[in-house]
């Protein structure tokens, strides 16, 4: 990976993030293009404020990092909002509808996807299957094509087809066949991707990209996030490798204790005396160049087994909805 900072321009690139250039940057900013806007999302777990965030928003077209130490509540704000979990209060509206109380596939449905590391049930399926998982679209014709298997099975086709266009942008297209847990772990992370674009997102929000993922396979995958947003999509990824989000974020939210400490542009939020403590105060083992781009990447993202059976239960639904 370079040590420096991405060059590349496009039109999105040039957009403002901020409404108002000359108000005060901090938390809860307002942006002059939000794609998801969130009030008051509150998690409790027992007696543990596990997400308190008052107002956060995302800016459209834009590559945004949620940083903060461990605990901090970032997987749990991003299990929130896509659905997975429900919050103890809170609104948010992703392209101005309401998404609060709207389970996780129909979030999928209207445009936000997240990314998972893969669950061994998903492993046992091939790379194509897992794949065709991702086509959500199809739901919506589940029940006149049930009818007509003419077009459910050019449906069908239609899917396969559109999978491996893009299992080869992402030169997985030879392993189409295998079992998904015969990938690498870097190999993983660009199928969870590709599956993510089977349902043509907006958004696409990815839970630490770099956790288990060889060097090999990091530029790779760097290129294939900047790619989401040369084609219009907005990034929204949670990540403890520093050096990533100053390669490719162009704006950065800070997480602590539940809430968003601070954000900014990435030279100035990293550079912030605060965001510093936040880490050290719960990295306080970890030497200090590790925040600077050598940060020991995480082989767990925190997937609970609560929300791994959460999310087969509900990929079983879809296949009984689709009528498989
Ligand atoms: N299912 C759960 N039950 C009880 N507590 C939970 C649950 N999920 C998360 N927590 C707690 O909520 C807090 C926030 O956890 P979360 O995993 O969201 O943090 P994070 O910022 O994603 O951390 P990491 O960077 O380590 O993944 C922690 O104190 C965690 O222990």
């Amino acid at each position: 990976m370079s040590d420096q900072t991405t060059t590349q321009t496009t039109a999105t690139d040039a957009a403002p993030i901020v409404a108002d250039p000359a108000a005060p940057i901090g938390p809860g900013v307002r942006k002059a293009d939000p794609i998801l806007v969130a009030d008051g999302v509150m998690r409790q777990f027992g007696g543990n404020v596990a997400v308190d965030v008052e107002h956060v928003e995302i800016p459209r077209g834009k590559i945004t990092a949620l940083i903060g130490p461990n605990g901090a509540g970032k997987t749990t704000f991003f299990n929130l909002l896509t659905g997975f979990d429900r919050p103890n209060a809170g609104t948010w509206t992703f392209d101005g509808s309401d998404l609060a109380g709207v389970p996780s596939y129909k979030v999928a449905r209207r445009g936000m996807v997240r990314t998972f590391q893969l669950t061994k049930s998903l492993g046992l399926l091939s790379v194509l299957e897992n794949m065709r998982l991702g086509a959500t679209k199809q739901l919506g014709e589940r029940f006149l094509p049930s009818l007509m298997p003419f077009l459910w099975s050019k449906r069908e086709a239609e899917i396969t087809e559109k999978a491996m266009e893009l299992l080869a942008r992402f030169k997985l297209d030879t392993k189409a066949p295998d079992y998904a847990a015969s990938l690498s772990g870097g190999q993983r992370k660009l199928l969870e991707m590709a599956r993510a674009l089977m349902s043509d997102p907006t958004l696409v929000m990815l839970d630490e990209p770099m956790a288990g993922v060889n060097p090999a396979l990091t530029q790779s995958l760097l290129g294939h996030i900047l790619g989401l947003k040369e084609n219009g999509m907005t990034v929204l990824f949670v990540e403890h490798d520093m050096h990533m989000v100053q390669t490719i974020a162009d704006w950065v939210i800070v997480m602590a204790e539940g809430k968003v400490v601070a954000e900014g542009y990435p030279r100035e939020v990293m550079s912030d005396q605060a965001v510093i403590d936040a880490y050290l105060g719960a990295h306080h083992d970890t030497d200090l160049g590790t925040l600077t781009g050598q940060l020991a990447i995480a082989e767990d993202v925190g997937v609970s087994d609560e929300l791994i059976e959460q999310i087969e239960e509900e990929l079983e639904e879809e296949d009984q909805e689709a009528g498989k």
